[in-house]
Parts: C-alpha cells; structure tokens; sequence
C-alpha cells in the first residue's frame, strides 16, 4: 500500500503524524509501525502518532501515541504539541485545540509561533533514593547531579529502565538533570520505547520541572529546561503535594511530508 505521512519535530523529538480520520493504518500494525520509524529502512522517527476523529462533541480529534518500537504507550508530550501543530496544518483547529490522549483530556493554544499543551495532574511523587519517580502522562525518574553533559545517558538509563524496581510496572523512563540557575535546568532523557536518549521528551522535562520544585531545587512555579534538541517552559500551580494547571510550552514544526510504499 501507499501511506501518505508528514513528518513533525518539537525539540529534536521527532513523530510521523498520519491523518487516521478515514482510517488508512491499523493500531494493531507493530511490525508496520516499528518499520516506519526505522532510521535506516522506513521514514525515521522516535514515534508514530494518528490524528483520528474526536469520540465526543467537547473535543477537536483523538491522538494515538506509538513509541518508534511499534507498541502503543502512555503520553507523549512533545508529540502532543507536534499533533496541534498538525490539526492546524489540516485545519481542523485555528489557535486553540481540545483533544484525548491514552492519559485524558488537553487543551493547548499556539501563540507567538508556539504551542502550549495542559499537562494532566501531577500527583503520588516518590522519592527513589537520591531520585524522584512520578507520572506526568507517562512514566519518569528523574535524577538530579551536576554535569549531565558527562553522563553516559544510553548506558545509565538502560540500567534503571531496565532495573527490577521497574520491570513490574512496564519500565520507565530516565532524566537526568543538572541546575543551570535562574530556575534554568538541563535535562537529557532515556526514553522507553525508542530505547536510546533522545534529543527532547516533553513528558520527561515536566517531569524534571516539578520534581525540582517538590524537592526545593527551585521555588519558581515557571521552570526553563533545556534540551539538546532546544528550549521547553513548564509552569504549573502547586497545591500541597499536587500539581495542577500544569503547562508545556515550545516550538513544534513540520519538517517534510511524503508518501511510503510498505
Ligand atoms: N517523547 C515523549 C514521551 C513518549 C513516551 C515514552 N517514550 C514512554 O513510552 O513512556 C514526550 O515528549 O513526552
């Protein structure tokens, strides 16, 4: 068959976006999924998302998340704002949209050239040792130290990802954070699913944002992360030990589109 495809970027965390309204792709398709976002063989990309029809009246599509494995998992939130930027591109929304992820219901609003995604609810925090894990759509640990640019990200998150601390509740993954300043933090990430660092995970950065304000590394309720693959904003509201109203922000861009034979 022949796919038609674009493909998006938010920070280096890179997505094809398919329009599933008429459906052209099963969700069932791993082996077809994993080949798309194979670097070598298919398109290349860190994961696939389908932009489907909404299932109720409130909200402007529904958004299918695959990780570049082929397997459906938890929220992505770089592909969150990659997928608003899409819904724009196919004019389905104008500046605002309202969806449904695997983990509930976003907002999100496209201003000054970038788009901010409602977060869910951040609560259950836990300290692992020196680390935090908690859930921001997805699963993350997130581990504070100076001079992450040392560290052998691939290798170290592998192990945790990997570690039996987690293998019961389908892995995680891992953050790594140093504190740059001026609630100014540089985060890099081991993804589950793509099994290597990636350039940029949104889920991963809001994790890092309020795990360092539930921690005391910083009291602003606004946080600057950067990635290698770029600049991201978290703010949030802090209430007791949950955090609301909480707020992804950046740049999401299409990159190319075209047409696969698989
Ligand atoms: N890159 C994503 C996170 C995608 C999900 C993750 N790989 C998992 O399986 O938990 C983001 O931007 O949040």
């Amino acid at each position: 068959m022949k796919l038609n495809f674009y493909k998006y970027q938010g920070t280096g965390n890179d997505f094809i976006m398919v329009d599933n309204r008429t459906p052209v792709l099963s969700k069932n398709d791993t082996k077809l999924i994993k080949f798309l976002c194979d670097r070598k063989f298919g398109i290349g990309a860190d994961g696939l998302i389908l932009l489907e029809k909404p299932e109720n009246s409130r909200d402007d599509f529904k958004m299918v998340y695959f990780n570049a494995d082929g397997n459906e998992s938890s929220m992505c939130g770089n592909g969150g704002r990659c997928l608003v930027a899409f819904a724009k591109f196919l004019g389905i929304i104008s500046e605002k949209a309202a969806f449904t992820a695997i983990d509930g219901f976003h907002e999100a609003v496209i201003e000054d050239g970038k788009v901010g995604l409602k977060m869910m609810d951040v609560k259950g925090i836990s300290a692992v040792g020196n680390a935090f894990f908690l859930n921001t759509g997805s699963p993350h640990h997130v581990i504070f130290s100076e001079g992450v640019e040392q560290t052998d990200v691939k290798r170290e998150g592998a192990a945790i990802r990997y570690s039996t601390q987690y293998e019961s509740k389908g892995g995680t993954n891992v953050n790594f954070s140093s504190f740059l300043g001026a609630s100014t933090f540089k985060v890099r990430t081991y993804e589950r699913g793509v099994e290597d660092e990636t350039l940029s995970c949104g889920t991963g950065v809001t994790a890092v944002a309020v795990a360092a304000h539930y921690s005391g590394k910083t009291a602003s309720n606004k946080v600057n992360l950067e990635t290698p693959g770029g600049e991201l904003s978290v703010s949030f509201t802090p209430e007791g030990d949950k955090y609301t109203n909480v707020w992804l922000t950046g740049p999401a861009q299409q990159v190319f589109k075209g047409e696969i034979t698989c």
